[in-house]
């Protein structure tokens, strides 16, 4: 086996190259690697994960749903089990985004326990950032809603990490959206 450096290296190498290009919808246009690896520090640091599968997945999470990343090449590059995890956290974008919305409220209790994890920091970077700036051309309502939705998918991602949870719950209760 490959000493685990050069294999985490590799992954937040490849998500860089592929979201180059790509930015926040933030006013200062933050750089959207800045995203990604976020949601993976949040899984380190907060919710004590050292499976090297979840935090390689939280790299690549939006990498095929945002950039011309196709499954075949995480799964060259990453394995099987690193592939089928960013498969579960992929919204079809062929798909209206209220059709998408509602797969990801309907999908989450199914998914495997990698996936809920990183699911679970996915939501907590985003609402984190919403709380920090609004995306240009949201409007407040939007934001509201985004909490209420997220709450929604979150409810069935429940089990998985307590630390994660608790800290989703704080910010949903702050907006008053109901747990
Ligand atoms: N809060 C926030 N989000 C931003 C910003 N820039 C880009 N995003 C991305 O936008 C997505 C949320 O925006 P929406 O309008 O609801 O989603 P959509 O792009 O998929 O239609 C998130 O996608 P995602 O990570 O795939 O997660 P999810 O929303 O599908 O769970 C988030 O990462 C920003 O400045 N602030
Ligand atoms: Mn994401």
């Amino acid at each position: 086996m490959e000493p685990l450096m050069p294999q985490m290296m590799r992954a937040v190498n490849f998500a860089a190259v592929k979201h180059k290009m790509q930015r926040r919808k933030d006013m200062e246009e933050t750089p959207y690697i800045n995203h990604p690896i976020g949601v993976a520090y949040i899984l380190t640091e907060e919710g004590d994960i050292t499976d090297p599968v979840v935090i390689k997945a939280a790299l690549l999470h939006d990498t095929i749903e945002d950039t011309d990343t196709s499954l075949e090449e995480i799964k060259k590059n990453f394995g099987e089990k690193v592939a089928a995890v960013v498969a579960e956290v992929t919204d079809d974008k062929s798909k209206p985004s209220a059709q998408r919305k509602q797969a990801q409220i309907d999908h989450a209790p199914y998914a495997s326990h990698e996936a809920k994890l990183v699911k679970l920091a996915d939501k907590l970077y985003n609402l984190r950032d919403l709380k920090r700036t609004t995306p240009t051309d949201w409007s407040e309502e939007r934001v509201q809603q985004y909490f209420v939705w997220a709450s929604k998918v979150v409810h069935g991602l429940r089990g998985t990490n307590k630390m994660l949870e608790q800290k989703l719950d704080e910010l949903f209760q702050a907006r008053n959206v109901k747990v």
